[in-house]
């Protein structure tokens, strides 16, 4: 049985107090770690406070993206070590945006994944197919394809400690949902290419979340899927009460 997992992806929103703020309304909330992990992961500005409020507490805190080198000369850039330095247990890699507009690869989505794992860091490897990719009938060789680069060279023990976030391109922000069928058809694709890979105890390990306009009216069709572990979640993570009802969805 795996655990499943709900993961805000604030991108680049919230001042540190705005921060503290939706720290405040979740506080109090009971959520069970047994049955589900909760992650927030927000800007880097935040994780430290987010750290802080969080000690004690069942939620877990992740960055949104890391750079595979421990340190050197890279302005700007932050690395698994700081992050694990910070208190971070979790870090999102080769989302869509960063894709897109910072010119990740999976060749670099690989790099980041691995040294994510070398701090003991919880890579959220995110995969996901464009509107004309779908259209063209390309979603799962595309996808499975950039789980098998993304996963290059994992032993099955660092397979299983990652979690896979399938989100179509075209779902993100824009209000359109994969219907659940959908989210879970690619997620079992997603698996099959790992247990093609990485034999079947990785396969059947490894959690698989769905992303792309999910909302509390919408998670509970998508875990009941067989192969959907739970969400990775923009704009609905941003708000403390609708954050808390994906959670509240997973132990239902
Ligand atoms: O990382 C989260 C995804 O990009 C989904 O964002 P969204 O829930 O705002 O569509």
């Amino acid at each position: 049985m795996r655990k499943p997992v709900i993961a805000g992806n604030w991108k680049m929103f919230k001042t540190i107090n705005e921060a503290k703020s939706f720290w405040d309304s979740i506080a109090s909330a009971t959520i069970d770690a047994s049955k589900v992990d909760a992650v927030i992961c927000a800007p880097y500005l935040q994780l430290p406070t987010l750290v802080e409020a969080s000690q004690g507490s069942s939620v877990h805190i992740g960055a949104q993206n890391m750079h595979e080198e421990q340190e050197g000369a890279f302005t700007g850039e932050i690395s698994g070590s700081m992050l694990k330095d910070v208190g971070v247990s979790h870090v999102v890699i080769g989302h869509s945006e960063r894709r897109q507009y910072f010119n990740e690869t999976d060749e670099s989505v690989n790099k980041k994944t691995k040294a994510a794992l070398s701090y003991e860091l919880t890579p959220i490897v995110c995969v996901g197919e464009t509107l004309e990719q779908r259209e063209s009938g390309d979603t799962e060789s595309v996808v499975s394809k950039q789980v098998a680069e993304a996963f290059e060279g994992l032993t099955e023990e660092q397979v299983e400690k990652t979690i896979v976030a399938y989100e179509p391109i075209w779902a993100i922000g824009t209000g359109k949902t994969a219907t659940a069928d959908d989210a879970d058809q690619v997620c079992q694709a997603i698996r099959e290419t790992v247990l093609d890979l990485h034999g079947e105890e990785a396969a059947s390990a490894l959690r698989i979340l769905y992303g792309g306009s999910v909302k509390p009216t919408n998670i509970e069709e998508l875990l009941e899927k067989e192969h959907v572990d739970g969400a990775l979640v923009g704009g609905a993570s941003l708000e403390a009460e609708s954050f808390l009802q994906l959670v509240e969805a997973t132990q239902k």
